[in-house]
């Protein structure tokens, strides 16, 4: 059984036919990259996954739960993550005060303060094992906007893995980050694999033939290739297009 699974999705916003029969079946302990041209239905597909888009057709599994239509609130809590495109951290807080309050029993106390003192200590040692694990582990009590642009990056990945997903969404991981910041994303995305089921979409093309284990090409809301990073080096549209060219 897959844990994530698209069947057939269709998403439409008026007259225009963004999605269209999307497939996609993503094994425990898969990367599974996603690529494709500006405007291919990359990111609607994503919001379809973490259901901030409703598909007007098809189906999204979790673990074989169907969880199609559910509110971005209720699929997170189910287990589905995302790291978005756009930061989206507490700048005024410290590191470890954001990952805390991405973990869902943190939220989940409300303003109970018994409750909440006696939960301190360990929701402080999730997030420091959060950080731990995205290489911020000296820099908990670090406002977020005192942190580098990398380390800020981290930081929201992070956050998604303090939630312990079974799946981890990241919207273009590499976007912004010199070349050092990549390395250092690859080191930890290799460091997450086959522990975490990933999906990531990415422009860079290097970073994703030499991560995912497969990857889904989207053109035109279809998905027109499919395959392991060397079946997609000899898929014919891939070396039509310049997608491939890092291949
Ligand atoms: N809410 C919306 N209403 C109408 N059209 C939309 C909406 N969201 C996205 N679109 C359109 O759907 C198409 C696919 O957009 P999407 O953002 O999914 O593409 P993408 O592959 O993620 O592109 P990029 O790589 O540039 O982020 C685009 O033409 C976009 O303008």
């Amino acid at each position: 059984m897959s844990m994530l699974e698209a069947a057939g999705v269709h998403v439409r916003f008026g007259d225009r036919v963004v999605l269209e029969s999307v497939d996609l079946a993503v094994a425990e302990g898969e990367f599974h990259g996603v690529m494709g041209p500006n405007g291919a239905g990359k990111t609607t597909f994503f919001n379809v996954l973490t259901g901030r888009v409703k598909p007007s057709r098809g189906k999204i599994r979790l673990g074989g739960e169907d969880v199609t239509g559910l509110s971005p609130h209720r699929i997170a809590n189910k287990g589905i993550a995302r790291s978005f495109q756009i930061m989206t951290l507490f700048d005024e807080f410290s590191a470890r005060d954001n990952v805390m309050m991405g973990l869902p029993e943190f939220r989940a106390r409300g303003l109970d303060i018994a409750r909440a003192a006696a939960g301190d200590r360990r929701f402080a040692e999730q997030a420091s094992d959060a950080l731990a694990a995205v290489g911020l582990a000296d820099k908990g009590d670090v406002r977020a906007k005192d942190l580098s642009y990398g380390d800020r990056r981290a930081l929201e990945i992070a956050v998604a893995l303090a939630q312990a997903p079974r799946v981890l969404c990241l919207d273009e991981p590499t976007s912004g980050l010199g070349s050092d910041g990549v390395q250092r994303l690859a080191t930890l995305v290799a460091r997450l694999k086959g522990k975490l089921t990933i999906v990531a979409i990415e422009h860079d093309m290097e970073f994703l033939f030499s991560l995912a284990d497969r990857i889904s090409v989207i053109h035109w809301g279809q998905v027109v290739a499919r395959g392991t990073p060397h079946e997609l080096q000899q898929n014919e549209w891939v070396r039509r297009s310049n997608l491939g060219k890092f291949a």
